[in-house]
């Protein structure tokens, strides 16, 4: 190896090539595990001619890609591993996420990576259609780049980040592969490159509210999002792009015209290349026809894509073949996928991450740093953990929701407009009992309105909104019943007419207590009534003038208790004991009657 790299320092690039190759010769013929695919990066170091090479190959397998790190001096420096880090954490049971900050700080705080502007490209969309699969591919081209071989060999199995046949969910939370690829652009800058897996969407195991997080949060995160699709571009794929990004927009804190960067529409197994080529123009095509003005319903679904989006692409791939979609033993390896589908991956890839091509990350017009990316990672998961976001429902509960609501409102509507006619502002005090009969007559009518207006959702689902119904009525009723109140005359003088009481009780007790000589109590009886004149005073200005809105109903308050504490009881006292007496009298009366009209008959 120390001769190969050598002997090769002053050739050509490609030449180095040739170095991964006698190492992977190497490590196959020691017998490592790891000797189905290697390259080579780091062409910086190559032109550092004055300095010691340092190389990094690479070799994979199934297991983890390994990378071999060696100079002039060691052969092999270092060896580590490099592989896909789960970021996001899914807790499938709870339905939450949460971040591994050190994870995340390990991969993007490294001293030769955090002040480079970070591009980040991540793939996302449905569960099970090829998103990890498309995204080892793209690692095999950031491996090795340089080369127009990047594919890899006909027989290498593909690994990366995890990707499976079969129907069940592979993926989750989300991953980033843990070496970022550090490129120099044709401006001479150097930017780190971020390559990003995501859980698949819709899969029977997550709620709305999972996919809608991992997809806005990627979304937030990445300058570039591939929103992968199978087939075609349906309606309901665009309705679910508007809800995830509205999600992601709800959680940032400065919604700017265009929040999210680029998008790119990644269609899977086109089958019309009749109709649009496979490939970018074809797909841009498609996607201008597509997005183009439609019904109003639909309009509003597209210009909210637009508006969210500083660019949005789209590109057409070709089934990979039967072998790739069908078949168990696959294990990624070019020759058994078809030649169309490896021609437009060829091309699809350089699209995203050619050195020209990469879009680096910016939020609010600035661009952003490996290291800035872990805060905004950090802030923006604390907005999913708390409450404040409302919570994304699917299509038929949003739709069933809205119905109910819809009704409720009409049915209470129809109630309240009822009951103006019955004790409105513009009609006369109406006896308590009278005005609860009529509420319940027209409580009644209302929740039968309710109940007769299609809506979706079923019996149960129809029953909880018929209860909040039910109680938003009943509150409606108790201020219809406090405005009826009020209208009586007697209510309304209740609070002077307490203070006039006081006033004249202790006024007469002042004089009183003067006259017998208590002067102490005397005293005291005035300054009571003194104190309520002026509170009868403070109270009329309030109520005339509209000021001191809350001393006048403090004045109030200390009316009705005055009334129901001291008044009253002593009124129903006297009441009860006159009744008492009353009947007492009249049974008295009845039974003197009998005993006189038998003592007549005995005497007859
Ligand atoms: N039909 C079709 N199948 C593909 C394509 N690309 C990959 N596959 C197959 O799709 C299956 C799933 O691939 P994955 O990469 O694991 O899919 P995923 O979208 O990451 O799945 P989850 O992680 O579960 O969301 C594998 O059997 C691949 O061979 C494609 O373009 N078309
Ligand atoms: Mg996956």
């Amino acid at each position: 190896l120390q001769q190969a790299a050598r002997g090769k320092k002053k050739k050509n690039f490609f030449d180095v090539t040739h170095v991964g190759f006698q190492l992977a010769k190497m490590a196959e013929v020691s017998g490592s595990r790891h000797r189905n695919h290697y390259g080579l990066n780091s062409k910086s170091h190559l032109e550092d001619k004055g300095k010691p090479l340092s190389f990094v190959g690479w070799t994979c397998s199934r297991e983890p890609i390994r990378i071999y790190r060696w100079s002039e001096e060691n052969v092999v420096v270092e060896e580590e591993k490099a592989k896909p880090v789960p970021i996001l954490l899914a807790n499938l049971d709870e339905h939450t996420f949460q971040l591994d900050t050190g994870a995340l700080e390990k991969i993007l705080l490294q001293d030769h990576v955090k002040d480079l502007n970070v591009v980040v490209v991540s793939v996302a969309g449905a569960f099970r259609k090829g998103k990890s699969f498309l995204l080892d591919f793209m690692l095999r081209y950031m491996y090795s780049q340089v080369s127009d071989s990047w594919m890899g060999g006909d027989d290498d199995p593909l690994t990366g980040f995890s990707w499976r046949g079969g129907c069940e969910r592979e993926t989750t939370g989300i991953l980033l592969w843990n070496e970022v690829f550090v490129v120099d652009k044709p401006d001479g800058t150097k930017v780190a490159v971020l390559l990003v897996d995501t859980q698949g969407a819709f899969d029977s195991q997550s709620t709305i509210k999972d996919s809608a997080t991992v997809f806005a949060l990627s979304t937030m995160t990445s300058s570039v999002q591939v929103f992968n699709l199978s087939q075609n571009v349906q309606e309901d794929d665009l309705q679910h792009l508007q809800l995830f990004t509205e999600y992601g927009r709800l959680a940032m804190e400065d919604i700017h015209l265009k929040p999210f960067q680029s998008l790119m529409f990644l269609i899977r197994d086109w089958c019309y290349p009749y109709d649009y080529e496979y490939g970018l123009e074809g797909g841009n095509a498609f996607l201008d026809k597509k997005l183009q003005k439609q019904h109003e319903e639909l309009q509003n679904v597209r210009k909210h894509i637009h508006s969210c989006f500083s660019n949005i692409s789209c590109f057409l791939l070709p089934h990979p073949g039967l072998k790739v979609a069908t078949n168990r033993d696959f294990d990624g390896r070019l020759r058994d996928i078809q030649d169309d589908f490896k021609t437009k991956l060829a091309e699809l890839i350089p699209l995203l991450l050619a050195p020209d091509r990469l879009v680096e990350k910016e939020i609010a017009g600035k661009k952003v740093t490996c290291g800035e990316l872990v805060e905004y990672f950090r802030s923006y998961i604390k907005i999913y953990q708390g409450d404040e976001l409302p919570h994304p429902k699917s299509m038929l509960l949003a739709t069933a929701e809205a119905n109910n609501l819809t009704a409720v409102a009409r049915a209470k509507d129809s109630y309240s407009r009822n009951m103006e006619k019955v004790c409105g502002g513009g009609r006369p005090y109406m006896a308590p009992a009278d005005l609860e009969c009529r509420h319940k007559e027209l409580r009644d009518d209302s929740v039968d309105l309710f109940r007769s207006v299609k809506k979706m959702g079923g019996e149960e689902f129809c029953q909880s909104y018929q209860k909040q119904l039910e109680s938003e009525l009943d509150e409606a009723y108790a201020n219809f019943a406090k405005q009826n109140e009020g209208k009586n005359i007697f209510y309304v003088a209740r609070t002077p007419a307490m203070l006039f009481v006081v006033m004249f009780v202790t006024y007469m007790v002042s004089g009183i207590t003067g006259f017998v000589g208590l002067s102490t109590l005397a005293f005291l009886a005035n300054l009571v009534t003194s104190v309520a004149l002026l509170l009868l005073c403070v109270w009329g200005y309030a109520k005339y003038y509209g000021e001191f809105v809350e001393v006048g109903q403090l004045i109030d308050q200390l009316a009705d208790a005055l009334w129901e504490e001291v008044l009253k009881s002593q009124i129903e006292h006297y009441m009860e004991d006159n009744v008492r007496q009353t009947v007492v009298n009249s049974i008295r009366a009845s039974l003197t009657e009998k005993g006189s009209t038998q003592t007549k008959l005995k005497t007859h």
